[in-house]
């Protein structure tokens, strides 16, 4: 299945007619120049097309009560002094003859976004519109938005589909209090929204953006804030607050659609934001969302007003929609420390409502009157800042890296009598390897690995790997008769001059993996129920999951807490995923696992499964074609001993990987 693209030319057709600082910074180019990056990239082509719509009265309804809608109908037909005297009502908004028409559009380009995702028409989409939304209220404008879009496409997706959760995620650098004061009670609907907030002194400077407005009465735990109370957060700090705070409880919460209210002031460049994360990111926090819900996602264009890097994060944004390998992200060094008590804050507030942060500990305590009466040093220390961020238009930073789709998405390497699954491509040609490497294998390996037979498979699997960071092929799957000692072979012989960094993840565990490199060639993470006296190495990471790896809320909780920012920092260039005979890993589990794996090494994922595990092939192939992957359903608490050993886990090596750390 596809994905949807909204937009219409119609939405530029409105703008500021009148002086005001607040607002000039909102006009009709953004969206051109939106598009046009799309259409130039030639992105545009390979979505499907969707018509925008008005929205109707009674969706607008779902939101907005009757008395507001009136007086906005009112707006096309007033002059432009009853335009001025009508916006003074609200905040930092302006009116204009046709942003009622153009708001109308905005809203329904959501339903209708909303429409094509349910109906299976398409699998994702993004819905590109002016006025955005989710600033605006029940009964007011603000912010440059009209009528909130995502809170009326949340209410239409529940009501038309009955939708039982829906999950947003407000990834604009301003606070959408307007969807916050909309769910807040609602534990039907998940609100996540980190925002520029500098202890309220950043607009719009409520006190209930802060972490502790956790949501109300049954909403409790539903409203997740996390403000950012200093400005030049890196893509560091973005992904390590994905990691640690909004997927753990994503997961638990399992919803059946995504909504993201996406904002891209919050990349470099932007004035409001003053931020330094590259448009790239947006192509791994799409990534990062595309599992839940069974691939569920509808985008809708929120913020950003430079026209460069908001034009950038839109495409990397669609590119990920499509399923294209993403960017690689280069030193990842770890969450600055305001960052970590941010995430601290929001993890403890939390806790009481998320098993899967049950064990996350108390910031150290600050007394939190003085939080906002800042210290004469934190002040000049701001304005120092401020100073040197205030160049955020002299901001430079690189285009973001061509992401091309190799010819061929999944290979194969497979024993003559084993079927290929559909849809991957079975790699036989093979050169012959070199004879100092097969004699290498012939006296390390004894095993059936490298009889006659196996001098064929290591062959195809050295040409596998040198197509695969050849950019040749996506991803691949291998069935051998020894897992252990094939991934012995991988390791140290076939990729040693190939490439420079190996992530192997292991599920499941036979026997003591007797290699352990110190040079940082290769990480290992091993997921399994024994736990190991080894003698850990920086890059050797043993996880006990209590119940082994059939336990998928341990299991999810150590990939989310653990593997995928071990794997950020590390930033591989090949990821070999080694499935040991027996790991009892769940299919649904699995398939998750092999999807967040994608985020590494521009997809280069090479799966080695043991032949008498052939009958899991399909789900593998399925996720390594990029198929979403099916829900988590109903995730039990996961064992108190698996979270303590995670967080002991993380203590211990965060001094070694900055981007495990949650803990001030
Ligand atoms: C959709 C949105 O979240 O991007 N709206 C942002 C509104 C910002 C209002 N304040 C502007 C002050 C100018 N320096
Ligand atoms: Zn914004």
């Amino acid at each position: 299945m596809g994905t949807a693209l909204l937009y219409d030319e119609e939405m530029t057709k409105y703008k500021l007619l009148w002086v005001d600082a607040a607002c000039k910074i909102e006009v009709p180019e953004r969206l051109i120049v939106s598009y046009e990056a799309l259409v130039r990239s030639g992105l545009s082509d390979r979505c499907i097309s969707i018509p925008a719509r008005e929205a109707s009265d009674s969706e607008i309804l779902l939101v907005h009560s009757e008395l507001y809608l009136e007086a906005v109908k009112k707006t096309p037909y007033m002059t432009l002094e009853d335009l001025k005297e009508f916006t003074l009502q609200f905040g930092d908004v302006y009116f204009h003859p046709n942003i009622y028409h153009c708001a109308k559009l905005a809203s329904g380009s959501a339903l209708q976004l909303v429409d094509s995702v349910m109906t299976g028409k398409v699998r994702n989409g993004i819905a590109l519109v002016r006025p955005p939304g989710h600033h605006s209220m029940h009964s007011a404008a603000n912010g440059f938005c009209v009528f909130n879009n995502v809170a009326i496409a949340a209410r239409y997706a529940k009501q038309k589909y009955g939708v039982k959760r829906v999950l947003i995620v407000d990834w604009d650098i301003h606070h959408g209090q307007g969807v916050q004061y909309c769910f807040e009670d609602d534990p039907s609907v998940l609100y996540f929204s980190w925002h520029r907030y500098e202890h309220q002194n950043f607009w719009p400077n409520l006190r209930e953006s802060d972490y502790d407005s956790v949501g109300k009465e049954s909403g409790a735990g539903f409203n997740i804030n996390v403000p950012w109370n200093n400005v030049g957060m890196e893509n560091s700090d973005y992904l390590s607050v994905f990691c640690h705070v909004l997927l753990p409880v994503a997961y638990e919460f399992c919803p059946d659609l995504v909504l993201v209210c996406a904002g891209f002031d919050s990349a470099i460049g932007d004035p409001e934001g003053e931020m330094c994360a590259t448009p790239d990111i947006f192509a791994h926090l799409t990534h990062l969302l595309m599992n839940l819900a069974g691939g569920k996602l509808c985008a809708v264009l929120e913020g950003g007003y430079n026209l460069t890097s908001l034009a950038q994060s839109v495409c990397q944004t669609v590119q990920t929609l499509l399923g294209d390998p993403l960017p690689q992200l280069a030193n990842l060094r770890g969450p600055c420390k305001s960052a970590v008590e941010s995430l601290q804050c929001a993890r403890s507030a939390h806790r009481r409502y998320w098993s899967f942060l049950k064990h996350a500990t108390d910031p150290p305590m600050t007394d939190i009157s003085t939080k906002h009466i800042k210290s004469a040093m934190e002040e000049e220390e701001k304005t120092e800042m401020a100073e040197e961020e205030r160049c955020t238009e002299g901001k430079v930073w690189p285009e973001p890296p061509e992401r091309l789709c190799p010819p061929v998405c999944s290979a194969s390497v497979l024993p003559d009598d084993v079927a290929c699954p559909d849809g991957l491509k079975r790699l036989s040609s093979s050169k012959d390897l070199e004879p100092l490497l097969v004699s290498k294998l012939k006296n390390r390996f004894r095993t059936a690995a490298v009889d006659g037979d196996g001098v064929t498979t290591f062959s195809r699997l050295y040409t596998l790997i040198e197509k695969l960071v050849a950019n040749e092929i996506r991803n691949g799957l291998v069935l051998v008769p020894d897992v252990a000692a094939v991934m012995m072979c991988v390791v140290q012989d076939l990729t040693s001059d190939l490439v420079k960094r190996v992530l192997v993840v292991c599920v499941g565990k036979e026997k003591e993996l007797d290699y352990v490199t110190t040079d940082g060639k290769v990480l290992v993470v091993q997921i399994s129920s024994e736990d190991s006296e080894e003698q850990r190495s920086k890059y050797y990471i043993p996880v006990c999951l209590k119940k082994g790896c059939s336990d998928t809320s341990g299991f999810i909780q150590a990939v989310l807490g653990l593997l995928l920012p071990l794997g950020y920092e590390y930033n591989p260039d090949l990821v070999l995923l080694v499935r040991m005979p027996g790991s009892g890993v769940v299919d649904s589990m699995w398939q998750q696992l092999i999807g967040l794996l994608q985020g590494f090494a521009k997809g280069h994922t090479l799966v080695l499964m043991q032949v008498n595990e052939k009958a899991c092939m399909g789900s593998t192939a399925s996720a390594l074609l990029g198929h979403p992957a099916p829900p988590l359903q109903d995730l039990q608490t996961p064992f108190p001993e698996d979270g303590d050993a995670l967080e002991r886990l993380r203590e211990r090596l965060q001094a070694d990987w900055k981007m495990l750390q949650t803990t001030s």
